[in-house]
């Protein structure tokens, strides 16, 4: 069974309309974190799965219940929904203790003190467990946030940009305890977030969210590999566009040569263009060469070429000892690589 099913849901508010039918599931015990640019709609398509507002059209199940049709619509109280925000959002009078037991009321006091432990052992506070949030770090907090919000045995897990006031440096490191956590208690969940490196670290699958729909839901490796569409290939990271001929489906030509795919290229026309990314290029001093260079830095161990091909800028890395005569033409080597070919 689907932990999460959205079934073109729609939501304005007043004139502007911000989730346009989308459909999203989540199957159970996956993570899947929405990801998109700022102001696309992700905090609102988390509002309305927790049901803190009432989208317009579609049809929202949680754990095999419709919490949201036409007609009906289910209280977030009565949405077995766990949930963590940026700010943690811990009761600062309370303990580590009572901000993890707030939303065990239902449970009488022996069941609730070992829920507790349980979670205080889970999320590794012990010793700590008397402390009130201002005597916590920011990871410790976020600790009690995902103990607390998992101590009711939610059937769904909704955090919003968890991780956004963590230093980098523990970060990550949290990222994967509390991954493990989640795993480890069988939750779904969905995540929002604005970095890709925090997705690709903590979910299973990205949902890339574009004019209001989901645009793909696929794992990292597979949205790289194959990207739906050219909005997707240019949110997962910056690159060029050449003209290609789709050759067969293993390779294209492009005014820089040949080019290998090491995936199968889609069966499609022809005539197209392919994305590429900077660690597929490689710089060379080539007599035919028309790359021009814009600006060259060096950034420790590697230097950075500011090029322009076809009106087109981008970055790229090359290793110190690689070093390009900027002063004769530069062409570009594209590698063999998971081409991104759009007909
Ligand atoms: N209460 C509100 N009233 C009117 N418009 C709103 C309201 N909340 C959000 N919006 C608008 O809806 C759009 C989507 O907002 P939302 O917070 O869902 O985006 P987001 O993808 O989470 O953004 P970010 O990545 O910046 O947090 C934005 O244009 C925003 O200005």
């Amino acid at each position: 069974m689907s932990s999460l099913i959205l079934e073109k849901v729609s939501y304005q508010y007043q004139q502007q309309k911000v989730i346009s039918e989308l459909d999203l599931t989540v199957a159970h015990n996956e993570i899947v974190c929405l990801l998109g640019a700022s102001g696309c709609g992700k905090t609102t398509t988390l509002k309305a799965i927790a049901g803190l507002i009432k989208p317009q059209h579609g049809r929202i199940v949680i754990h095999g219940q419709c919490m949201n049709n036409g007609q009906l619509f289910v209280q977030p109280q009565h949405r077995n929904i766990g949930m963590m925000f940026q700010d943690y959002a811990l009761f600062p009078h309370l303990n580590v203790t009572q901000n993890i037991a707030f939303g065990l009321s239902r449970l009488n006091k022996r069941e609730r003190h070992t829920r507790v432990a349980q979670m205080i052992e889970l999320v590794r506070l012990e010793g700590l467990e008397k402390r009130f949030p201002h005597e916590l770090s920011g990871g410790q907090q976020q600790r009690v946030a995902i103990a607390r919000a998992l101590a009711y045995k939610p059937n769904l897990l909704l955090l919003d940009e968890p991780f956004s006031n963590i230093d980098t440096q523990v970060r990550f490191q949290l990222i994967n305890d509390i991954r493990s956590i989640i795993k480890d208690q069988q939750v779904s969940a969905i995540f929002v977030s604005h970095s890709k490196d925090e997705a690709f670290a903590f979910a299973d699958k990205l949902a890339i969210m574009h004019k209001g729909k989901i645009a793909q839901l696929d794992s990292a490796q597979a949205l790289f590999q194959k990207p739906s569409s050219k909005a997707v290939a240019e949110f997962l990271g910056r690159g060029i566009y050449l003209d290609a001929n789709r050759l067969n489906g293993q390779s294209v030509s492009t005014k820089f040569g040949k080019v290998g795919s090491v995936i199968a290229l889609p069966d499609s026309e022809d005539k197209g263009q392919i994305y590429v990314r900077p660690q597929h290029l490689e710089l060379i001093n080539s007599p035919t060469g028309k790359v021009e260079i814009l600006q060259q830095r060096f950034i420790g161990t590697d230097y950075v070429y500011h090029i322009k091909v076809d009106d087109q800028q981008l970055e790229v890395p090359a290793p110190a000892e690689q070093l390009l005569d900027t002063t004769k033409p530069v062409s570009l080597k594209i590698k063999a690589h998971a081409v991104n070919f759009f007909s």
